[in-house]
């Protein structure tokens, strides 16, 4: 049997699926969870059993290692050359990607190239990249860009307002991210209102370790919150969204640093839910720290919800109307407490969660019939999306073909 892998590095976890071809049956999907913090594990469910076992996983690169490990422990692969295809996202494509391609050595020189634009990604990326080629050196392999959804975005979203020579000589502007996740799920969210994605006006909001939110009208994506790297945009888990730029400047003097890789990593690692909270950057960790009392887990919550609500007025405003606010991710599918705190933000605008649907999440509309807004969840896939792309690509290899 042909065997496909995808391979999903995020920034705090690292997801897989391996799957069957034609059928796109899955065959085993797993969760390496909580990478780098305490209380690591590894889930994996196949064949109607599931694996779990909790272990210090403190890189990307452990993460890999196990991985490829289970697949063979646990009889999902019988040898890994059954592995005909691998597919991996990759955060930042730059200018250069705006659809998948077939990885080669020019694609990964681009992707390391373009690590300073996702530090916590794109080298995760490039290691599994790396791993599985050494691997499985004849399997076909391609890269599916989080970037690539937003190059349709209007140069006004796009562009900072800063000398215009930034952005022709260095590619200076906002490139967004988690694309892959928000395309899939304003597809799905065209489906379950049985509307055409054409005709909506959507703000998909996906809320895990990084979050960002897009707004997609005429069937693209025409605005988004993360911008030049994915550190832009709403609170997260370890990184501080929207800052001063001065403020950089400002910190590296109080703090004495030389190095200005020593400010941006203390926005990217030590800011958001954990800087805030001082306590995890683990929405889990922060929602039962605010339930025994701690003002600050719950500062933390109250920053997060009034930094998306912030892009929701403006996504609102800029689109002329709203037909649609959809949830995806580890917090906005498996957090009603966090849908329900936006939502009350919404309630002047006559937005109304249906408390029980709500609590039930799963792929559904949670809003009541008389919301003036919808609001759905749709439990995100990247790894179809990714599945889709290879089949693409199998049927015209031409589609992945990079040229500069
Ligand atoms: N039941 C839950 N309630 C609140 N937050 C959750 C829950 N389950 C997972 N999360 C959050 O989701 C985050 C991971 O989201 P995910 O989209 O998987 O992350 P990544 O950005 O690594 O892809 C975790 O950091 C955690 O904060
Ligand atoms: C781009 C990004 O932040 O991805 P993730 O949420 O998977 O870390
Ligand atoms: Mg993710």
């Amino acid at each position: 049997m042909e065997k496909t892998l995808i391979i999903n590095s995020g920034s705090s976890s690292l997801k897989f699926k391996l799957f069957s071809l034609p059928t796109e049956a899955v065959l085993a999907s797993g969760l390496i969870d909580r990478i780098g913090i305490e209380d690591s594990s590894v889930t994996i469910k196949f064949a109607g059993e599931k694996f779990h076992k909790s272990l210090p996983i403190k890189d990307h690169k452990v993460a890999v290692d196990l991985l490829l490990k289970l697949l063979v422990e646990l009889d999902l692969v019988t040898a890994l050359d059954e592995i005909t295809a691998v597919g991996h996202r990759v955060v930042a494509g730059g200018e250069y990607f705006d659809h998948s391609v077939i990885i080669d050595e020019t694609v990964i020189e681009k992707i390391a190239e373009l690590s300073e634009l996702a530090r916590l990604h794109n080298p995760a990326n490039l290691l599994g990249i790396e791993v599985f080629k050494e691997q499985l050196p004849n399997a076909l392999a391609i890269a599916s860009f989080d970037t690539a959804y937003h190059h349709t975005m209007p140069a006004k979203n796009y562009l900072y307002s800063v000398p215009y020579e930034w952005y022709e000589k260095y590619g200076v502007r906002r490139y967004g991210a988690h694309g892959i996740s928000h395309e899939y799920v304003a597809r799905q969210t065209a489906a379950l209102l049985k509307r055409p994605l054409a005709e909506l006006k959507l703000i998909t909001c996906h809320l895990g370790a990084g979050s960002s939110l897009c707004a997609i009208k005429d069937g693209h994506s025409f605005d988004t919150t993360m911008g030049f790297t994915p550190l832009t945009g709403v609170t997260m888990a370890t990184r501080s969204g929207d800052v001063d730029a001065e403020l950089v400047m400002y910190m590296m003097k109080k703090l004495k640093l030389t190095d200005p890789d020593e400010i941006v990593s203390l926005l990217t690692r030590k800011s958001g839910l954990l800087g805030i909270s001082g306590l995890s950057s683990d929405m889990r960790d922060i929602l039962a720290a605010k339930d025994q009392g701690e003002a600050r887990a719950a500062l933390a919550i109250t920053l997060f919800v009034k930094n998306i609500v912030r892009y929701i007025g403006q996504y609102y405003v800029e689109m002329q109307g709203l037909d649609a606010l959809t949830f995806t991710a580890g917090i906005g599918e498996n957090s009603p407490i966090i849908r329900q705190l936006i939502c009350d933000e919404l309630a002047f605008m006559g937005v109304k969660l249906a408390p029980k649907a709500n609590e039930s999440g799963g792929e559904a509309v949670l809003s009541t019939p008389d919301s003036t807004i919808k609001v759905l969840c749709v439990p995100t896939d990247e790894e179809l999306m990714i599945l889709r792309e290879i089949e693409l690509i199998k049927l015209d290899p031409t589609r992945g073909k990079f040229e500069l």
